[in-house]
Parts: C-alpha cells; structure tokens; sequence
C-alpha cells in the first residue's frame, strides 16, 4: 500500500503541478529526484532520518520531503512542558530542513490523538511555571499555524481541547472512523475558558455560529458529527488513517510552495497578528485566571472526576 501511495505522489508531481513547478523554475531538490524515478518501480527510500526524543518521535523521508511526528507520551499524550518544548524544537529543526515540505502529526498510541493540555501542570503549580508552560503553549500553537510546511493531522484517536487544537492549526484533517474518538474545544466542561485565539483558529475552520455553539456547550464531535461541521475534513477507516494523509499530502505538495505558502500566511497572519499584539498580556490573563481558587478547584474535581471514572 505504500508503495501505491508513493506512485500516486509520483504520478501527481508529473501532472500539472510538475509543469506550474517548473515554469516557475521552483523545482527542489526533492522534486527533481522524483522526476527521475521511472513510473514503474517504488519509490525506494534512500534517504531516511529518524530523531527520536522524550515524548516525540520524528521520523524523516528526505525523498518524499515528508516528515511524521508521532506523539508519543503515555498513556494520553497529554501536552505536558517537556512535550510542548520538543515539539516546537522538533518543529523548528524540520522548518530548517530544505527538502521536509510536508509534515503529518499523529499519535503513536492509537485511540487518542492527544488528551489536551496536561491539566496537571495548570494545578498546584507556581505563578512562574503557569508562565512558562502557558509561553510553551502559545509558542506552538504560533509556529504549527504559520508553518511553511504543508501540515496534516492524521487523527488516530480522541482529540479535546489543545489536542483539537493542534489538529485545527494545521492544513487538513483526516479522522479515523470510530465512533468511540471525539474531538472538540471541551474546555467549557472543565470549567475553564478557550483563550481568544483558540476562538480564533476554530472560528477560521467552521465558522462564527458553529463556534459558539460548540465552544458554549464544550462539544465533543464523533468522527461523523465533526465532518459534518467541518472540524475535519475527512474520515476515513481506521486502518487507512496514514495512507489518506500520504495522499492528501502529494495534493498539497503538487502546489508550488511560495504560492501555496504565501496564500496561507495571507488567510492566518492576522489571526497570528492578534495573539503576537498582545502575547505578553495574554500570559499575565492565563496566570491570574489560572491561579483563581474557584478555577484551581474546578480542575482538580476534573481530575478526580476522570480517575473516578474508571473505578
Ligand atoms: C477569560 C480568560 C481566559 C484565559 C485563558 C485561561 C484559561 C485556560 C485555558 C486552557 C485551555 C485548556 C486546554 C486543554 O487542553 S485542557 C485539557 C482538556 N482535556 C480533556 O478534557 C481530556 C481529559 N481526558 C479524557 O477525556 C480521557 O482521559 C481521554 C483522553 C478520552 C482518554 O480516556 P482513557 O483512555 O479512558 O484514559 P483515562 O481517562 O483513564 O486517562 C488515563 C490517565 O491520564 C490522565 N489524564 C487524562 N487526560 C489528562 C490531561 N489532559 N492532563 C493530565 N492527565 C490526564 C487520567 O487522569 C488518567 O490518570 P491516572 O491513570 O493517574 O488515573
């Protein structure tokens, strides 16, 4: 199967968007290896590097120009300080990279894409580390939303909260069909608030009433429910989650990259502008909301609400 992925993401940069490519001599590196590939064979993987740290796992095909990050913090992949720091290093070294032009985000643990926030580093914590941890969680959210590459979510398990909103900072969204997995801004739930910019790249993706709907009501969309209000963009089985993604991706990479990357900047930059304008404000807003006993109560009845659960 992979290899017929790979053929598909040959036969596309062939096509057309081969030709927008070169009259607009943006040929890279990468592309012109594919050029010379003969149609008929796999595409062998020649080059392949995998860095693999705490909590992430990154794994890069230089041929295809594609690099999977696995999220792999046990057992929810919650978004914990040490998490949040390694993925924007991790996203920052594949920036750098020239030929990584497409990026998928996963889960390494199937069944949950990400829990959110860890809610353990937003109680009985110090003013200076809710600073820092909310500094990690702005530093992301900033640098996925206006990444250069080409950036797909391959939604293998439940995805609340930040884990929704490392979904929605990317291109495109592929969900597995389960009827079990649910994604959305929950936060309402928890008792806490969805910051503005959170509002914000949900806004951008369903819509103003959609989002104050969901957003109002905490609402945890089923695969099915979350296509239909466009929180993603396709479901598929879940079996076919990463092969989706290889070939959602050859689409997107078949546009040449100023073009495609100027067009997004255009769409988002503002978006971004409101939280840069206001970055250090909006930390001092978390801290002191954080820190408020009523909130610090409702999180950890959360917390107790979730291990009471399984008992
Ligand atoms: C007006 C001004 C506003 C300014 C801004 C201020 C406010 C703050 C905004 C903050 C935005 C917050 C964003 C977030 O992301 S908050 C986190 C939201 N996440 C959730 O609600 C998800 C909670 N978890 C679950 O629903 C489930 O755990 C699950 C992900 C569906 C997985 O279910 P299951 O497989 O059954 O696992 P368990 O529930 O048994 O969980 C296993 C252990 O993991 C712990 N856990 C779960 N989620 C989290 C989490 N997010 N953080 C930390 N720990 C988590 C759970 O307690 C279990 O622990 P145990 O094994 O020790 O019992």
């Amino acid at each position: 199967m992979a290899l017929r992925v790979v053929s598909v993401l040959k036969r596309r940069l062939g096509g057309p968007g081969q030709k927008l490519l070169r009259s607009g001599n943006l040929l890279s590196a990468t592309q012109h290896r594919w050029e010379k590939m003969p149609s008929s064979v796999g595409f062998p993987v020649t080059s392949r590097r995998s860095f693999s740290k705490t909590a992430l796992i990154v794994d890069v095909d230089h041929n295809l120009g594609i690099a999977t990050m696995k999220m792999n913090n046990p057992p929810v992949n919650s978004l914990s300080l040490e998490l949040l720091t390694n993925f924007v290093i991790d996203l920052e070294k594949l920036e750098n990279e020239k030929r990584c032009r497409g990026l998928i985000i996963t889960s390494a643990s199937p069944k949950i894409f990400s829990a959110g926030l860890d809610i353990t580093e937003m109680y009985g914590k110090s003013s200076a580390h809710y600073a820092e941890f909310w500094k990690a969680v702005q530093e992301l959210w900033l640098k996925l939303y206006m990444s250069n590459m080409v950036v797909i979510a391959a939604i293998n398990g439940s995805s609340p909260a930040g884990g929704c909103l490392i979904s929605l900072a990317g291109d495109y969204r592929i969900m597995a069909d389960n009827p079990k997995y649910t994604i959305g801004l929950n936060e309402t739930l928890l008792g806490i608030v969805a910051p503005f910019w959170f509002k914000d790249t949900l806004v951008n993706t369903i819509g103003n009433r959609a989002s104050e709907h969901a957003l109002q009501l905490g609402l945890l969309f089923s695969p099915t429910d979350a296509l239909r209000v466009g929180i993603v963009d396709q479901v598929v089985p879940e079996d076919k989650v990463q092969d989706t993604a290889l070939n959602v991706m050859s689409r997107w990479l078949s546009i040449p990259d100023h073009a495609r990357q100027l067009t997004k900047t255009m769409m988002r930059k503002p978006t971004v502008d409101r939280l840069l304008k206001q970055r250090e404000a909006d930390i001092k807003n978390f801290v002191s909301f954080i820190s408020r006993d009523s909130i610090q109560k409702s999180l950890h009845m959360y917390m107790k609400h979730l291990k009471e659960r399984k008992e």
